[in-house]
Order: structure tokens, then sequence, then C-alpha cells
């Protein structure tokens, strides 16, 4: 596992690493930080022209239907970096008219893989090694210049991360909307992803459907109280409702930016500004229109012995991923913050396109695409 952790820093800070994958190995190097130096150097060293791996969600932004999660674009000698990028990320981004995708190789899925793990850009520009080459490419491996590892340990890696949570410290914290908080600190093995379960309330006395708030980290609503979204609200508020209900847990998740990262909320935030909805300018960077997975929470809420919840959401995903986790909800309450002139559109979208239940705050006429919720069938 440790190998997979050093490759994620060494391409976050803009170095290629190898990836093993069935006797092909390929030189990958992020798109973030690639320029036309970093092409011809993958080229030289690989021996062959290289090629950019893209999610199927940026595929589809470029008017591609692909079945797979991902495909590989030809990049030919005379393309330069800047036009590379703007085929990965740029919203107005075009295909040269010949460019057929290819299907990717086990080496550019794993490539996508740790660009996601790491919070990039999930884009990739991956070069195969020639037989001519493998020798001085494994000579920089064995001196320790480029890091390699195996296809499968970044599989395996991504598939068993939230198995390995460790409770690592905690701290009695009176909060203002509830005095008695108690933070429980929770890391990943791989020591990258810290996230924090906040008990409140005398756990002894808790009902025996004990109220429960996941909630996905957002610097800009939490901390700062951004008006585009209603996430420091909806923070603020579960505590006060979960003390109210005589205690209950709220999940913090390390999940910015429904678990694109903080750098590319950022980036969807001025693609937003530009006219898009908060789906689709996580589509034009190569994201889905929500990349979280539950499995850290199920966790923690195993390791704190919690089984039967009442779950403050509007997230029908919330409430399917608890139940398939097998945790049984027994109820769900709506938690809302207010609607601002800056955050309208953000809600109408998490309502019209996720199927949120925010008919609360914009009133009736919301269409949502799901039904109102009816208890789970749990296991
Ligand atoms: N990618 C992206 N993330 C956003 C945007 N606005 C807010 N977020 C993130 O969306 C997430 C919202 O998380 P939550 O408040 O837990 O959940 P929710 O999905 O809104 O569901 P509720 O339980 O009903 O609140 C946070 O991780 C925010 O950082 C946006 O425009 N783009
Ligand atoms: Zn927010």
């Amino acid at each position: 596992m440790r190998q997979v952790e050093r490759a994620i820093f060494d391409l976050r800070r803009g170095l290629p690493v190898l990836v093993r994958a069935n006797g092909s190995d390929v030189m990958v190097h992020p798109l973030e930080g690639c320029d036309d130096e970093a092409l011809a150097a993958l080229q030289a060293l690989s021996g062959s022209q290289p090629a950019l791996a893209l999610t199927r969600h940026r595929l589809a932004r470029l008017g591609i239907d692909n079945d797979a999660a991902a495909a590989l674009l030809p990049i030919d000698a005379a393309d330069t970096a800047e036009e590379v990028i703007a085929w990965a990320s740029a919203e107005d981004g075009r295909l040269p008219a010949d460019s057929r995708p290819a299907p990717a190789s086990p080496g550019a899925r794993a490539a996508l893989e740790m660009m996601r793990i790491g919070l990039l850009i999930p884009a990739a520009v991956v070069a195969e090694i020639t037989v001519e080459r493998r020798a001085q490419v494994e000579a920089l491996v064995a001196e320790g210049s480029v890091l390699a590892l195996p296809a499968e340990q970044i599989d395996a890696y991504a598939e068993h991360r939230s198995h390995f949570l460790k409770r690592t410290s905690e701290a009695q914290i009176p909060l203002s909307h509830a005095e008695e908080s108690r933070f429980v600190m929770f890391r990943e093995a791989d020591g990258m992803r810290e996230h924090i379960a906040i008990l409140i309330g005398d756990t002894q006395a808790w009902n025996d459907a004990v109220p429960v708030r996941l909630h996905s980290a957002c610097l800009t609503g939490d901390l700062f109280g951004s008006l585009r979204c209603d996430c420091g609200e909806q923070l603020r508020e579960s505590v006060r409702a979960i003390d109210e209900r005589g205690g209950g847990v709220l999940l913090y998740l390390a999940q910015e930016g429904r678990g694109i990262g903080l750098a590319n909320k950022l980036r969807a935030y001025t693609l937003q500004d530009g006219g898009l909805d908060t789906v689709d300018a996580d589509q034009v960077l190569g994201f889905g229109e929500d990349e979280r997975t539950y499995g850290v929470a199920l966790e923690m809420l195993e390791q704190l012995q919690i089984q039967r919840i009442e779950l403050l959401t509007n997230n029908p995903e919330k409430l399917n991923a608890m139940a398939q986790g097998g945790i049984e909800v027994v109820n769900r309450r709506g938690v809302y913050g207010k609607l601002t002139r800056q955050n309208q559109r953000y809600l109408d979208a998490k309502a019209k396109r996720a199927g949120h239940w925010l008919e609360e705050v914009l009133g009736q006429e919301s269409e949502t695409r799901v039904a109102p919720f009816k208890r789970p069938v749990t296991k």
C-alpha cells in the first residue's frame, strides 16, 4: 500500500510515475502541470507517442459516448500541451476531427484512479515503454529517480481504503449549539485523510435510533459562510437538531466538493460563473455528478457501534448508501439552510438533477426527481 501513497505524492508534485500492468508498463504524467517539456520528456523516456487518458464523464462532454469508465485519445507529435489540456479540461475543448478514442489500458485506468485519489483533475498523459527503452527506465527505477508500482495495487487500494480507519484521538469540545460534544478523530491508514465523529449529548442516554448527520466537508461554506451553498447553515442546524433530539452523531467527512477536492471545486465554481450548473461544471472537469462514497461513514458507525439511525439529510443517495451498508434508517429528517440569491441556482440543481428533497426551501413548484422517503428495506 505504501507505494500507492508515495506515487500520489509524486504525481501531486507533478512528477511522472511508472505503472506496471500485464507486462505492459506505462509512464504516467498528471494533466496538471503538463507542459510541452513534460510531453517531450515522456516521449523520449518511453520511446512511444503519449496518449491522453480521460474519464467517461469528460468524454461525454466532448460528445463521445463511452461505455467503459475511461478511454485513451491519441496525442500527435505536433500537438502542444496547451491543446491537450484543453481537450481534457476546457469548457469549450474540442478534439481534432480525426481523433478516435481507444479502450483504456489497465495502466491508463490505474492512472486515472490515482488522479482521483490525489484529488487532481482526473486526466493523465500516459506513454507505453517500448522494449528498446525498458533497460533505461528500469535503471531509473532502480536508482530511485522514478517510482514504479503495479496497477493491481492501485485497484486494491481504492477498494479497501475505508476499511483501515484508525481512531486516533479525542477530546471534549463544547459547541455553541451543543455544549456536551466530544470530537473523535479517525485517520485513514494512508494518513492522507482524517474524518471526525462529533458525539453530541450523553451517549448512554441516546435514543434507540441515533440521530446521525453525514456532513461532507465544505471549507468555503462551513468555515467562511460562503453564500454559494447551504453547507455552513446545514452544519450548525444539524448540531442544534441533534442536541435537541437528545444527542447523536455528526460525521464530518473529508469529502470536500462532493469528493473532488477543494482545488477542483474552485475550478468548478469558476466554470459555474460562466453559466454552467454545479453538475455540468464537474462534468467538464471529468467528474460524475457525485463522486462520494460512504464506506468511511459506515466504518465509523460500525466502530461507534451504531446500527439504527435517524438520518438528517435531504439527499436520497445518503439514505441508499446507509441502507445498502446494513444500517437501519428508521426515519429521515430534512436539514435546511437559507435560500439566498447566490445559492438558488445551486439548490435548484441539487433538487432537479440529484433529486434532493428541498421543497421546503425552494417551494412546492420545484420538481424533484424522486419520490418522498419511504423506509428502506435493510439487511
Ligand atoms: N463539486 C462541487 N461541490 C460542491 C458545490 N457546492 C457545494 N459542494 C460540496 O457539496 C458537498 C455537500 O455536502 P453535504 O452538505 O454533506 O450534503 P448534500 O449532498 O448537500 O446533502 P444533505 O445531506 O441534504 O445536505 C460538500 O462537500 C461541498 O463542498 C459545487 O458547486 N460543486
Ligand atoms: Zn458548501
